[in-house]
């Protein structure tokens, strides 16, 4: 007997379409990129210098606006939502790490950890908490302050900020560019980790083949075109579809 299982498909963009500036000055930063982010799957994009990357990911996240093309986040076409709407989407569905770690610097780690579930007014699940600490390790530095801690250190408690209010897809944009190797490498590790153990959706950007060799499956970009893409990847094999996308 056989067993298909289901894949959920947790982010599509159909389409997608965004041009900035008008006329002579225009550069179309996307041109029609049709891709799925399969539900509890840590996914990366890659591609050259000014393939479109940030854009895709920001279009993808509703942080910027879409020329043309549509992007449904679960069930909610968030192309069709008006600012008001985005926001809410934004504050209860989808979770950031960004490359700066964002922390407010007169919080412990604990205190930024809860922040926007304290401004969406929602209670934290203690055994979720739990978890999330256990997964990113970061129980023996909960009351110190973003200061007293490295910056591998602090990455962790922007993805466990992410993590807590357990959204339905978590963007990265370059969430190593800041870190050395090995903390690089260690919240890389606690990003999979919350793929594998808490079935959180990832879609990350990043420059760098080993951080993308992390992920399950490698989309890659060029020219605003979604070009090819690498499932299981390992640090040699992405490299090597860099290599023939830049010849
Ligand atoms: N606000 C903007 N106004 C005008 N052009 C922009 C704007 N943002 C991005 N672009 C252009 O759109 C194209 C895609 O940029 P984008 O930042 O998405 O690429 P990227 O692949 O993320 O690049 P990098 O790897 O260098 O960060 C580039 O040609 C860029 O110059």
């Amino acid at each position: 007997m056989t067993t298909t299982t289901q894949v959920r498909t947790a982010v599509v963009a159909r389409g997608l379409t965004k041009v900035y500036g008008e006329g002579d000055a225009a550069v179309h930063a996307l041109r029609g990129v049709d891709v799925g982010f399969a539900a509890e799957a840590f996914t990366a994009i890659m591609g050259p210098s000014g393939s479109g990357k940030s854009t895709l990911m920001h279009c993808l996240a509703g942080l910027d606006t879409v020329t043309d093309g549509q992007v449904t986040i679960g069930d909610v076409e968030i192309t069709g939502l008006n600012d008001k709407q985005l926001t809410l989407l934004r504050r209860e569905r989808v979770g950031f790490v960004f490359q700066a770690f964002n922390l407010l610097p007169t919080l412990t780690a604990e205190q930024n950890i809860m922040l926007p579930l304290e401004i969406a007014g929602r209670q934290a699940d203690q055994a979720l908490f739990d978890r999330v600490i256990e997964t990113v390790g970061l129980r023996d530095r909960l009351g110190h302050k973003p200061s007293e801690l490295s910056g591998g250190q602090q990455q962790r408690v922007a993805v466990a900020r992410a993590l807590i209010s357990k959204p339905q897809v978590i963007f990265a944009d370059e969430p190593t560019g800041n870190l050395d190797s090995r903390s690089g490498a260690e919240v890389l590790a606690f990003l999979r980790r919350s793929v594998r153990e808490l079935g959180q959706t990832i879609v990350m950007v990043t420059h760098d083949p080993g951080a993308a060799s992390y992920a399950d499956r490698v989309v890659f970009l060029r020219d605003g075109l979604l070009v090819s893409e690498v499932e299981r990847p390992t640090p040699q094999t992405v490299l090597d579809t860099l290599m023939a996308l830049e010849a």
